[in-house]
């Protein structure tokens, strides 16, 4: 037998707990199994949950498979779990629906205890992978930590909440003093080493649960700090300023000190109306452009 695929956490919904048992008996071990009985109680585990794959009965008490399918599929907590309708229905039509409902698969009761084993094996190492990709999708290569477009989804996330909790949003952007004199004198690849450094301070900063790092581009990076006034986002970028400054990574021909040094521009608002990108990004940015035109190697927060 192949080896079973550890901490997968499978969600049975069926009215009858028999049939729940005949699935359970027939798991690969290292599967943890959640139940329920109904599908206004499928669809509730669902979201407080989050399981790995969902096995769904269609006739249920209630909510039917069907409605607890198109309600997981619509919802952006649940909609990537893949499902698989276990049914009695053997109508082509039904099946056909199960599946441009969003279902991956459409196992037909009774059903053969192997086969439904290997396939619930199989789904859930498609999901892993898929899993995979997703996160090496908002990670940047270089780096490893996050990229821009995980950014720009946190920064639309984060505003909303900030909106709703009227908390200030705090965002900085960072940038590696004479970068491009870095990497004439050392090379592209030491300059690769440097970026690497750099964001590992840069993640090491990141103590508050709710602050997060991305990668922006080139060797500039950005700084996300919800729920922060502009003074503790000065507080928090002179230590990763500091911290920069600690690794003492030689940069013999920058004009601001003899190792790698980095600029920080601080926006902080409490989100309204307007546009997050006119709001921080811009500001930012012009927070940054004044710390550069200053001498570098400092943090400017715009009043
Ligand atoms: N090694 C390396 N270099 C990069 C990477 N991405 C961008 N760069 C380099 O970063 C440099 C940025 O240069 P500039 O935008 O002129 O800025 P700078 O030299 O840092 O000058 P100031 O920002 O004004 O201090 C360019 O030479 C880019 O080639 C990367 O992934 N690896």
């Amino acid at each position: 037998m192949s080896p079973s695929l550890p901490q997968s956490r499978l969600l049975i919904a069926d009215d009858h707990p028999e049939n729940i048992l005949l699935l359970m008996d027939n798991l690969d071990e290292g599967c943890s199994v959640i139940v329920a009985k109904d599908g206004h109680k499928a669809v509730e585990q669902a979201f407080a949950h989050q399981p790995d794959l969902i096995m769904l009965d269609v006739m249920m008490p209630g909510m039917d498979g069907f409605e607890v399918c198109a309600i997981l599929k619509s919802d952006s907590r649940t909609k990537e779990i893949p499902i698989i309708f276990i049914t009695a229905m053997r109508d082509a039509a039904d099946e056909e629906k199960g599946l441009r409902l969003g279902a991956i698969d459409y196992i037909r009761k009774p059903i053969n205890p192997s086969v439904t084993r290997v396939r619930i094996r199989n789904h859930l190492a498609l999901r892993r992978k898929t899993g995979l990709l997703e996160e090496l999708a908002l990670l940047d290569g270089l780096t490893e930590i996050n990229n821009r477009r995980w950014f720009d989804d946190a920064l639309s996330r984060e505003w909303m909440r900030a909106r709703r909790t009227e908390k200030p949003l705090s965002l900085a952007l960072l940038d590696i003093d004479h970068f491009k004199t870095y990497n004439d004198t050392y090379g592209h690849a030491q300059g690769d080493q440097c970026l690497i450094q750099v964001a590992g301070v840069l993640r090491h900063s990141m103590k508050r649960g709710g602050d997060s790092v991305a990668r922006y581009g080139g060797e500039e990076f950005v700084v996300l700090a919800p729920d922060t006034p502009r003074e503790a986002a000065f507080r928090l970028l002179q230590e990763i300023t500091a911290g920069v400054a600690a690794l003492r990574i030689p940069h013999a021909a920058s004009p601001v000190a003899d190792h790698v040094t980095i600029s920080a521009g601080i926006a902080c608002c409490l989100p309204a109306e307007q546009d997050p990108a006119l709001c921080l990004l811009e500001q930012a940015d012009e927070a940054l452009y004044q710390a550069k035109a200053s001498g570098r190697n400092r943090v400017v927060a715009l009043p």
